[in-house]
């Protein structure tokens, strides 16, 4: 079982005038893992994030951080000891980049030049250029300001990074890239992250557990995310993860019992100077690679392929492959790229259907 860093034990806030934002509070977060909270506008995520740091105060019950009760250290001293990362980066608009990125360290007695040489180097890590650094925070888009709320609430190295829904206000390929990068990030740093967003695709992708909040601060399930997708522990639960869920849950389910067939191949030089084919034909370079398709017949011209399968990926993406190809079939490809053979639609949904069926009946 997973070392626990976080605990929260029977707690409750109550503001003023509000029933409970949060209601009576227990969980226990992973320690080097990603744990997500996910749930309508107004259910208390942020508040339960903000309690961890104290933020916020609870009214009653319990939580204590790598052992320690919260309340046993002064806030300020607790606060710094924590990444914090919002929606809205955060930066104070009049420092630049990389001495917003020292704050922290330099609150905590840390040279100037230190502090900074450190900022340098954050600024690598988050995928930053150098040349930012001197920049001010206007002068940068948003999804690079968000890359630098990252990299000021790594500055300090601290175990545990609280992020409230710092992706959502860029458009969604730079959101999608900014997940990508923090689970590359999450690999070598292994933090403990606690992770507010109301977007479920965000919360299965990102979390090792999910955390879904209901109406008046109830937590509602607390699982991980293939668990939540598969089995939703309440009405409240299922129509939050939503219809589609039956879809996403096949991003975690393996293609194992997917067959790779067989496919003709041809390079652009064969299919130009040769005669038709009564089939569909992949087309390659001279290292095997996939470069799209020849239609039966003898129309040299080359069509697009759809998205690419590796062994080892999820059903969902083999459906993804065979769906998205203009021949009907999804191209498999081996580590290095090279053409490995092909997948049916029809073998992948039959895969699906008895994947369902073997579900069912576990249930
Ligand atoms: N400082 C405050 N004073 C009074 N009520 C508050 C305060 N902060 C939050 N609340 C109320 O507490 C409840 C929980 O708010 P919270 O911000 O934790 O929810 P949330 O799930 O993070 O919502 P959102 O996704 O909209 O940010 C809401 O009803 C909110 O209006």
């Amino acid at each position: 079982m997973a070392e626990a860093m976080i605990d929260f034990q029977n707690v409750t806030k109550h503001y003023q005038g509000v029933q409970a934002a949060v209601d009576n509070l227990s969980m226990s977060i992973d320690k080097g893992a990603i744990t997500v909270f996910v749930g309508p506008s107004g259910c208390g995520k942020t508040t339960s994030l903000r309690m961890i740091n104290r933020m916020v105060e609870p009214t009653s019950g319990t939580i204590t951080v790598d052992g320690a009760d919260v309340t046993s250290v002064p806030a300020a001293t607790l606060r710094r000891s924590m990444g914090y990362v919002m929606q809205s980066s955060g930066l104070m608009p009049h420092r630049s980049v990389l001495d917003n990125i020292a704050t922290v360290p330099r609150l905590n007695g840390v040279s100037k030049a230190d502090a900074r040489k450190r900022a340098r180097e954050l600024l690598d890590v988050v995928g930053l250029a150098s040349s930012l650094g001197k920049r001010f925070p206007s002068q940068l888009s948003g999804g690079q300001q968000q890359r630098v709320g990252v990299a000021r609430a790594l500055a300090a190295d601290p175990p545990v990074l609280l992020m409230d829904e710092p992706f959502s206000a860029v458009d969604p390929v730079v959101r999608e890239e900014l997940q990508g990068e923090l689970l590359r990030l999450q690999r070598d740093l292994a933090k403990t992250i606690v992770f507010v967003t109301h977007d479920i695709d965000e919360a299965t992708i990102l979390g090792d557990k999910v955390a879904v909040f209901g109406v008046g601060g109830k937590l509602a399930q607390y699982a991980a995310p293939e668990e939540i997708l598969r089995a939703p522990a309440n009405d409240f639960v299922a129509s939050f993860v939503g219809k589609d869920r039956g879809f996403r849950h096949l991003g975690f389910t393996p293609s194992d019992g997917v067959t790779v067939h067989h496919v003709t191949t041809v390079t652009p030089a064969e299919l130009r100077d040769g005669s038709g084919s009564g089939e569909w034909r992949l087309v390659v370079d001279d290292g095997l690679c996939p470069l799209g398709w020849a239609a039966p017949g003898g129309d040299p011209g080359l069509i697009p392929g759809g998205s690419l399968f590796r062994k080892g990926d999820s059903l969902r993406r083999a459906l993804d492959a065979a769906l998205s190809s203009p021949a009907g079939l999804g191209v498999t490809i081996d580590a290095d790229g090279r053409v490995a053979g092909v997948i049916t639609a029809t073998e992948v949904l039959a895969v699906i259907e008895s994947d369902r069926r073997a579900r069912q009946g576990a249930l």
